[in-house]
């Protein structure tokens, strides 16, 4: 059978309605169709062409990108896209670049810290691309440790502007996307010092470069860090460094919608928490959750149906051979993949809610919700971006030898992805985070405050610690009460065993350090929880279309209890499952798998993606794999000649040599 002829089968046996599939994976029939207009709004468009990446060299790369994203802001304008439109082209355009960074970074930072005033007179600037920004926070010395930038600004009150300095060299920001090359501006964190006093960090608007002709300003000095990981890749953002010596900026440039320094030089502290300053990584963690359903289902679209397309053994008497999707191993290591690309994507529509939800009150000046709010955020980017990396590689692996090809798709996005691991917050510092809000409320409960939001499961506490779960035969894990009693379970008892171990230390802060690594396995669960509690809540709403609600139920529970698998020790040395009851959960999932089989392609279809976004000689969408991959192998450079450059002077001379020794 062709590729072509085993994917159209497969669509056939789909058992549900895809259409409807498609609109409940893009959230709305509204956001469908945007989605859709925009992703082959880019495909049609050859300037968006990313077939060569990996052979060009990092300054073609570069231009390619710029010249890229003029292009898309040329066309933003000429058609009017909406800000819906323009941020769903931008995504589908699948090219890292400045833009990024000026628009997630540079312009919500100025959008939440700035006064009036001073939106005023900056955004409309940025808004019109008049001005490039990045977002300067991390240096050379201090990434995941905030409060340890060293970058100073003095206040001068003779001249009523603060002076920037970088007093070591580990004080140099290093990392910042779109700094090295492109930003003409930047928000700089730095510490403020007034009158000797440090105030800590604050944000500031510095002018990078010259206007007229780019070149940085005296007292600035500037570049790009270097090469990263993979070939194309990341490789077309320009990270840079940055090093002010003594360069002033006018005191309007402080970010001062929290705190403020007066004319006399007078500190006025923010009457609102301090770590709303925080606000623009936290904007950008809830949209990195949503981004990892989209990077994971990606994987898994070119795994699938690559599994599809691939026969390997089973023929006997010279017949057709198996599918490796048919392989219980393979769906044992894809399926899981699959559901958890829809989980991401339900819990990503939820953090999306939570976090608009926190915004209103904020502006109402309600913090209440704001703890709750940085731990969902922190803790979900972590384990999705976590799962996602890992995802990605075994999507590598799943697709045997080819899948090492740079043209599968699955190298360059592991490379470009796996940097979210890190960015906007290393994810084991993250989840500490996360631990540390579990430990206070953990602490609290003794006192009568009932927990709220995704932690009111805790002040189940009396019946979750004893309770023993009820499950009793395979069929009993489809129950979603029973499912989530598991989950919570685990997740309360392994943060009463944290909280428990951490009242054994006289000091609270050497505790905890004893204990970072249990503490981190307490924040996951309660991520997963989470993720499984919003999956089970999307099951609750009115769901159209053929069979799609069944396939969704599928994916939720696949998605739980292949998370009770891999986490079996949590399950049983917490006593919330005994080793039978694991035993049927896994009973339950292999018949899951069975019924997932057949809709397993065209669960894939409902992605919508295509095949230039895919990028994926694998993963095509006519499943026409075999002539593609000798198309691509023709098309590389090194198959420009036959006999290739060096020849005569490395290769020849061996060739003469052994001849030689023939002879004698
Ligand atoms: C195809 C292309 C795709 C490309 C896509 C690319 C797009 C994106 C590109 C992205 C490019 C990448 C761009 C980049 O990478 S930008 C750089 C990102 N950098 C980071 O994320 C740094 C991570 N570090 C931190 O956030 C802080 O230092 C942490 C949090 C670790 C500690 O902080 P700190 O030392 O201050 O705190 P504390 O631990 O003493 O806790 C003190 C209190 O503060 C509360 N607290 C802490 N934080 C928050 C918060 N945020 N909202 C509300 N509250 C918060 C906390 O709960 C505690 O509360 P309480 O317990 O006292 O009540
Ligand atoms: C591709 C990319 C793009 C980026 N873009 C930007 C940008 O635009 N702007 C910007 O300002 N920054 C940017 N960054 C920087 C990024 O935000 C930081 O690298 C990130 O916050 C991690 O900080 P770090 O590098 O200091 O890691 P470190 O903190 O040095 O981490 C090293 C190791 O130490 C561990 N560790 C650190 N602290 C603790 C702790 N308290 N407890 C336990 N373990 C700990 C970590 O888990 C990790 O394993 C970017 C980084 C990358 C890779």
């Amino acid at each position: 059978m062709e590729g072509d002829d085993n994917l159209a089968h497969e669509r056939n046996k789909a058992e549900f309605d895809v259409n409807e599939m498609k609109i409940v994976w893009a959230g709305s029939r509204q956001a469908f169709e945007v989605s859709n207009r925009m992703s082959r709004l880019v495909a049609s468009d050859p300037v968006f062409d990313k077939s060569n990446r990996a052979v060009m060299t990092r300054k073609e790369l570069f231009k390619n990108t710029l010249r890229k994203s003029a292009h898309a802001w040329k066309l933003i304008n000429e058609l009017c896209l909406s800000d819906e439109e323009s941020t769903i082209f931008k995504y589908f355009m699948d090219q890292p670049g400045f833009l990024d960074l000026h628009w997630r970074m540079f312009v919500p930072a100025i959008k939440g810290q700035g006064t009036e005033e001073q939106k005023q007179k900056w955004l409309p600037l940025a808004n019109k691309m008049q001005i490039i920004g990045c977002y300067a926070q991390t240096e050379l010395g201090h990434g995941s440790n905030v409060q340890g930038l060293e970058t100073t600004a003095t206040f001068n009150p003779q001249t009523d502007q603060f002076i920037l300095h970088s007093p070591t060299q580990t004080s140099s920001k290093w990392w910042p996307g779109g700094l090295g090359k492109v930003s003409t501006h930047a928000v700089v964190y730095a510490r403020l010092i007034t009158n000797g006093k440090d105030h800590g960090v604050h944000g500031f608007i510095v002018q990078l470069r010259n206007l007229d002709d780019h070149s940085p300003l005296p007292g600035i000095t500037i570049g790009d860090i270097g090469v990263k990981f993979g070939n194309g890749a990341y490789n077309s953002m320009d990270n840079g460094f940055l090093m002010f010596d003594k360069f002033c900026i006018p005191r309007d440039q402080m970010l001062m919608r929290l705190s403020k320094v007066t004319r006399e030089g007078k500190y006025v502290p923010s009457d609102v928490p301090r770590q709303l300053m925080y606000g623009t990584m936290v904007s950008v963690r809830q949209t990195i959750v949503s981004n990892a359903s989209v990077a994971m289902a990606r994987a898994v679209c070119i795994a699938t149906r690559y599994s599809a397309v691939r026969r390997q053994f089973g023929s006997q008497n010279g017949g057709v051979e198996t599918q490796v999707i048919d392989y219980k191993t393979q769906q044992n290591r894809l399926f899981p993949l699959l559901a958890s690309a829809y989980a991401f994507r339900f819990v990503g529509e939820w953090l999306k809610w939570l976090y608009t939800d926190v915004t209103q009150r904020l502006e109402a000046s309600d913090f209440a919700t704001l703890p709750e709010a940085h731990a969902c955020t922190a803790g979900l980017k972590s384990m999705t971006t976590s799962a996602t990396s890992d995802g990605i590689e075994e999507c590598r692996k799943l697709c045997g030898g080819h899948g090492y090809l740079w043209c599968s798709g699955l190298p360059e996005l592991f490379a470009v992805y796996v940097p979210a691991c890190t960015y906007e917050g290393d994810n084991v510092v993250l989840q500490l985070q996360v631990a540390r809000f579990l430990m206070k409320t953990v602490a609290q409960l003794s006192s009568g405050n009932a927990p709220a939001g995704t932690t009111a499961y805790m002040g189940r506490a009396k019946h979750l610690l004893q309770c023993r779960s009820s499950i009793q035969k395979a069929e009993d894990w489809l129950n979603p009460a029973m499912v989530l009693e598991a989950f919570e379970a685990r997740a309360l008892r392994m943060a009463v065993s944290c909280a428990n171990n951490l009242k054994k230390f006289e000091n609270q802060e050497q505790g905890f350090s004893e204990l970072l690594a249990d503490l981190v396995e307490a924040g996951i669960a309660h991520c997963q929880l989470i993720v499984v509690s919003k999956f089970i809540a999307k099951l609750e709403r009115d769901i159209k279309g053929k069979g799609v609600k069944n396939q969704l139920k599928n994916l939720c529970y696949i998605y739980a209890l292949h998370l009770i698998h891999k986490h079996l020790g949590d399950f049983l040395s917490t006593n919330t499952i005994t080793p039978e009851q694991a035993s049927l959960a896994n009973n339950q999932l292999r018949s899951l798998y069975s019924q997932l089989r057949p809709n397993a392609v065209a669960l894939v279809d409902a992605f919508d993606y295509t095949d230039h976004y895919l990028g994926s000689v694998l993963g095509r969408y006519d499943g026409n794999v075999y002539p593609k991959l000798f198309e691509e192998a023709l098309k590389d450079p090194l198959n420009d000649s036959v006999v290739p450059d060096g020849y005569h002077e490395y290769i020849r001379p061996f060739i003469k040599q052994d001849l030689r020794s023939a002879r004698l």
